[in-house]
């Protein structure tokens, strides 16, 4: 079945990889320093979301493992800054409603699912200079990465933040509801038999608690100075104070 299997080799890439909790404001950070940087974005959890809306429209359930697997594997995901299309389709929207963030546990708790993204990954990234985010980027999917990050907030701190980011968007929350679904999905992120969440042990942990995105954004460009200083060409033109 998988397509997968017969990859072509990938090219000489250089990662900076963020991982972190959700609402701890990796895509955030992730594509301002990749804008700095004149790196590529990768967003890997919209790949993870393709699949369980894929999901939720034929629709299976993710215990009919070997059907989701054939539905990972035939999928046609392409990422471009922040649009997402899933077979040719515009899903940028689509794929962050609460139905879709209520059913991706079962999807990204899948092995070979996980497998067939991670090589999408791979090969995405394959001879690009990229800044990706998720949750495994650095553990497992680009181990080799010299400059990783663990990116934390605390719980309260994340949930208020997303309550304002859906304010903004005119849509009204309860910040203990949203504080109660954001540790639903820690507990699952943490505990996943493969790919789970967990601070690559060269990881660098950076807590955006009290700091604006900007001064985040600032103390990444300074280690990805230190980390990857000769792998980053003129493009690269960081001077800021
Ligand atoms: N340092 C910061 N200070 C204040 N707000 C922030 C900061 N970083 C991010 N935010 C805000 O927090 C919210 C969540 O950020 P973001 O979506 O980047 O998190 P995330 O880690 O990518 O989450 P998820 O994994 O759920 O996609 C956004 O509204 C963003 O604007
Ligand atoms: N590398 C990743 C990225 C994401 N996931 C799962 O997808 C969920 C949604 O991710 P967002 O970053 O878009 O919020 C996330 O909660 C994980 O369950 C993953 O497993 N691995």
């Amino acid at each position: 079945m998988p397509t997968h299997h017969s990859l072509p080799p990938t090219r000489p890439t250089t990662v900076v990889a963020i991982d972190g909790p959700a609402g701890a404001g990796k895509s955030t950070v992730a594509k301002l320093l990749a804008d700095r940087l004149g790196f590529e974005f990768l967003d890997t959890g919209a790949m993870y979301r393709c699949v369980t809306l894929a999901m939720l429209r034929v629709p299976i359930t993710p215990s009919e493992t070997n059907a989701l697997q054939q539905l990972a594997s035939d999928l046609q995901i392409e990422l471009s800054g922040s649009v997402v299309r899933m077979n040719g389709e515009d899903v940028s929207d689509a794929i962050r409603t609460p139905e879709v963030s209520q059913a991706i546990g079962g999807v990204a708790d899948n092995i070979l699912v996980r497998e067939i993204l991670s090589d999408l990954q791979r090969r995405w990234a394959s001879g690009k200079r990229v800044v990706t985010e998720g949750r495994d980027q650095g553990s497992v999917v680009f181990q080799d990465s010299r400059c990783k990050v663990f990116l934390v907030a605390s719980p309260e701190e994340r949930a208020r933040r997303r309550v304002a980011d859906l304010a903004q968007r005119g849509i009204d929350a309860d910040l203990q509801s949203v504080l109660d679904q954001q540790n639903a999905r820690d507990l699952a992120d943490y505990s996943r038999p493969v790919g789970a969440l967990i601070k690559a042990p060269d990881a660098v942990e950076i807590s955006t608690d009290g700091i604006s995105m900007h001064q985040v954004v600032d103390k990444l460009e300074r280690l990805v100075q230190a980390r990857l200083g000769q792998n980053l060409s003129a493009k690269f033109s960081s001077t800021k104070p």
